[in-house]
């Protein structure tokens, strides 16, 4: 007879490394309605940790209802949504709350609260959500905004005395406030001129591979798209229609994936990355080698 007590114990507490375990994010069969409007059914998407996952499709079909739901700010109709392995919907507040530290979000339109410094708007996050005293939370946070490339001068401005690219830059800030490991981005590179817009692209490399960060990225923004994405989700028929490397998407057979990706504008940018442009092998390899 076999004796259990005898068993060397790391073998069995030693993590298995699966494709679950690279998939941080996974939601299934979601359902979204509003009355009578339904934006997702039979929803299904895999988020798999390290990657930048660009998540496009035409106006209304769902990308920031998709978001919401995945960041817990809105109770999907049906599905599933598991984050590291945690059915989010089927937690408590109480069991939720150290899961959606563990997500750093940058809505739409950057909301920063305009009656607060930039400074202040980060170390708001910190004292509310950390516990941490005024003057721990204000050094940390001048810390956060040095990290997306702000400089000193800023941390005391008021959000109406900068850029619409500094604007954006705090308020990743302060979606990094409390170290997520996963970032929402919801159209960061919005209203923003074509040269901050790709000084943005960059940063959000630079930070995705320095804070081992998976990031999902809600865009229109076609530059954006070929300099940072390494894969790309479309929406559309109130589902993910297709998920794939750029270029297995924009083979995709479908009249919304042709006419933006081969339109005008999907050729210039993809003609603008084409020096920097990767395999899809390169890739993928690249990526795999992120993973955690
Ligand atoms: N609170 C709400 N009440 C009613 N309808 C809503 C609500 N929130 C979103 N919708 C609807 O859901 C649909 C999807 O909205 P959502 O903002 O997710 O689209 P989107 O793909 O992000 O669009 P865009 O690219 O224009 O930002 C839209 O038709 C919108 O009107």
């Amino acid at each position: 007879m076999v004796n259990e007590a005898a068993k060397p114990e790391t073998v069995s507490s030693l993590p298995v490394i699966t494709e679950e375990t690279k998939t941080v994010i996974k939601v299934q069969n979601l359902a979204n309605r509003f009355g009578s409007h339904a934006v997702h059914e039979q929803l299904d998407l895999a988020v798999r940790a390290g990657e930048i996952l660009g998540v496009v499709g035409g106006s209304g079909t769902g990308k920031s209802v998709l978001l919401r739901s995945i960041v817990g700010l809105r109770q999907p109709d049906e599905g599933s949504v598991q984050v590291f392995g945690q059915d989010l919907l089927a937690l408590s507040d109480a069991e939720r709350e150290p899961l959606q530290q563990r997500m750093g979000v940058l809505f739409q339109k950057g909301a920063l609260y305009s009656s607060l410094t930039l400074a202040e708007n980060v170390a708001l996050a910190l004292i509310e959500q950390a516990g941490l005293s005024r003057s721990e939370a204000k050094r940390l946070a001048e810390l956060k905004l040095a990290l997306v490339g702000l400089p000193r001068s800023a941390v005391d401005k008021y959000p109406s005395e900068l850029s619409g690219g500094m604007i954006k830059r705090a308020a990743l800030a302060r979606a990094l406030a409390l170290d997520p490991d996963i970032l929402f981005l919801d159209e960061p590179t919005a209203g923003l001129d074509p040269i901050s817009a790709a000084a943005f692209d960059r940063l959000l490399l630079t930070l995705r591979d320095a804070l081992k960060l998976t990031v999902f990225l809600v865009t229109h923004d076609l530059d954006t798209l070929y300099a940072c994405c390494d894969r790309v989700a479309v929406l559309s028929q109130k589902r993910v229609l297709v998920v794939d490397t750029l270029a297995a998407v924009a083979d995709t057979d479908d009249a919304w994936i042709r006419d933006y990706f081969h339109g005008p504008r999907g050729r210039a940018a993809q003609q603008a990355a084409a020096p920097a442009a990767k395999s899809a092998t390169t890739q993928a390899t690249e990526l795999e080698s992120r993973i955690k």
